[in-house]
This record gives structure tokens, sequence and C-alpha cells, in this order.
């Protein structure tokens, strides 16, 4: 169904609540790639066949071969980009890509090695930056960017749905041009971005139950769409894990299950509103052999200034609150998932 001049939504895959990525195209002939979308991010990388077969995390994966695209064009900068956890090395290439219907003549990187922590865990291909132009490596426009100067979409906005429950599908959605009413209930909320040129909002406080436990003086809130958790600074989180009787162990926080339904609600206030997240929320319970873990979605994580301290709000939150990225506006839209 073309939702606005040629658009379609775009299904996203949810792999255990962790990892929600989408498919696109690059080259002719269409060679096919799952990426996650990254409002956190401003470029697009895949792996590429020219990778070195050392690298496991690029063997295991789609690689783009140049060789096989007839709209290939060459380019051969040098790229590399390093994550919270992991580094991606490689080189530029230009070439068709289609995501969500629409072609764009876009620079990516072809990934010629990629770190095996955390890429080897990845059930994705690559990574497409949904984030602005002054984030993007090497002065590359952004794919959205590419999509916006087109003039194809009615608003030039996307939307992003995660699904909280790994058996629905579509595990997700990415609309390019508008919102899926089929995802929310209600009406949006806005709120400014803070700076121009990052999916960052001000946030109010954090408050634990109907206590106000951080940022009561205010501070950053990065909505990310290509983080799984929610991360915020090592203190804070920490001192919010022992409130709810949390250990930390070397996969991150775990409580015990049978205290799950007596921990209290986490609420984020942006924009004279609150969002509150319910254990259900922000408690991924997964069986195991030796008995179920209840693992909580948040990690202690210090961005040094001038970004940080910030609490990066990722799929745990994304998945609640459906989320409207306006760059019309520079502002992000909430409305309560379905
Ligand atoms: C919702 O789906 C999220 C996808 C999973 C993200 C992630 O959990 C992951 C897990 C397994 C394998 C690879 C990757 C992964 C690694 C790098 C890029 C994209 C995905 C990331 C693990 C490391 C910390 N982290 C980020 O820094 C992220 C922060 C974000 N902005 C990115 O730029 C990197 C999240």
């Amino acid at each position: 169904d073309d939702r606005n001049n040629g658009t379609v939504p775009t299904p996203l895959t949810n792999y255990l609540d962790t990892q929600y990525f989408g498919e696109i195209s690059i080259g002719f002939p269409a060679q096919m790639f799952n990426v996650v979308f990254d409002t956190g991010s401003a470029n697009l990388w895949v792996p590429s066949q020219k990778c070195s077969p050392f690298s496991t995390a690029c063997f295991t994966h789609n690689r783009y071969d140049a060789s096989k695209s007839q709209t290939y064009v060459e380019n051969g900068t040098g790229f590399s980009i390093q994550y919270a956890s992991g580094n991606v090395r490689g080189f530029l290439s230009e070439d068709v890509v289609v995501v969500g219907g629409i072609p764009v003549v876009q620079v990516f990187a072809e990934a010629t090695s990629l770190s095996a922590m955390p890429f080897i865990f990845a059930k994705f291909d690559g990574v497409l930056g949904m984030g602005y132009p002054n984030m993007a490596i090497d002065g590359i426009t952004p794919v959205f960017d590419r999509i916006m100067s087109q003039h194809v979409l009615e608003e030039e906005v996307f939307s992003v749905y995660y699904s909280r429950d790994p058996k629905r599908s579509p595990g997700g959605e990415l609309v390019l041009g508008g919102t899926d009413p089929n995802y929310y209930t209600g009406s949006f909320n806005h709120i400014d971005t803070r700076e121009l040129g990052k999916w960052e909002v001000t946030m109010k406080g954090v408050s634990v139950g109907r206590e106000m436990m951080f940022c009561a003086e205010g501070c950053t809130a990065v909505i990310d769409t290509g983080s799984s958790y929610i991360t915020g600074p090592a203190s804070s989180v920490s001192s919010l894990m022992k409130t709810i009787g949390a250990q930390l162990d070397e996969s991150g926080y775990k409580v015990n299950c049978d205290s799950v339904k007596a921990l209290p609600r986490i609420t984020f206030h942006m924009g004279g509103q609150e969002y509150s997240l319910t254990q259900e929320d922000y408690i991924l319970w997964q069986s195991q052999i030796q008995g179920d873990v209840c693992i909580v979605t948040f990690r202690g994580l210090d961005v040094p200034p001038p970004t940080g301290p910030v609490w990066i709000l990722g799929a745990t939150f994304i998945a609640r609150y459906y989320t409207e990225f306006d760059r019309r506006n520079n502002r992000i839209g909430f409305a309560t998932a379905k």
C-alpha cells in the first residue's frame, strides 16, 4: 500500500526484545541486508565481500559484492566507527539503496573488519544511521536526508514501533513520512530536541514509585532506536538497582523473578508529561534451563561531557511509547504503543 507517494512501511524483526532490525536492498540486482535503524548514529554500513576471512563476524553475515552490482560507483575513502562496545572499519562505496520502497543513491561503508564482540551476536548485518547529518562520519549525507531531498514524503518525519512480545508479528515497524495508527493509541505529546542535530531532549527527572530520585535538576535524555536497554549515569543506575533489589553480574542486573510483581514503576519526566515503565516493561523474563531469569533492562553508562551525563532511552522505552522523529520541527513525539 503506497502510504505517501511510494513509501511503504518497513516491518522489523524483534530478536528477544533486544535487537530490532529491518530489510533494505543495495545495488542492482538487489542485494538484501538486515539493518538496525539507529537514531544514535548517522552512517550506513554493511559487511563487505572483501572482508578478511579472519573476521568471523563478517563471515557469518550477508556481504555486499560491488562486482555484482551494475549501479556500483567506486569511492575507496577509509571509514571507521567506534561504538560504546565494538568497532567497524572499512571503505566507502556508492550504490542505490532502497529503504521503505524509496531508492536513493547513497554513499555507505563496506565493512572489511568487524570486532567479534559484539557483532558475532548480531542477528542483523549492518547499521543504518537515522541521526542528523552533523553526526555523520566523513561528512556523508545520511539516508533519510537523501530521501527528504526527493520531496516524496508527506511529512519530514519517521516513526518507530518496537513490539514487546517476541511472538508477535511484525516485531516492529519503521514508517518514513508519517506514523502508523495501528500501533499506538491516543495522541502524541511532542518535545523539542535539546540542541539542533541530536535526537535528544531535556528530561526533568526520573522517579521510582512516587519518589523523584534522579535528574531532579534536569538532565539530557537521548532517544536511541539503536540501543536495546535504558542506560543512565552509573552511580544513578546502581542506586536505582539497589532500590529495587537487583544484583549485578557479568551479564547485567538481575532480580529474583518472585519479586517482579512488587517492583515499582519507573517514570521519566519529559515535556510536562510522565512516561512510566511498569515492571513488565523493564524486566526481561527469560525461561532458562536452570530456571527463570529476570533481567532488568537498565545499564550504567557514563558518557563523558559535553555529551554526558545522559540517560539513553532505547528499545525498552520505545516498545512502550511509539516514537515519531520529526526533522521538520526538530522534535520527538511519543504516544502510548498498542
Ligand atoms: C534495538 O536494536 C538494537 C540493536 C542492538 C544494539 C547492541 O545491543 C548490539 C547487540 C548485539 C550485537 C551488536 C549490537 C550493536 C553494536 C553496534 C551497533 C549496533 C548494534 C549494542 C551493543 C553495544 C552497545 N550498544 C551501542 O553502542 C549502540 C548504541 C546505538 N546508538 C548504536 O549506535 C550502537 C548497543
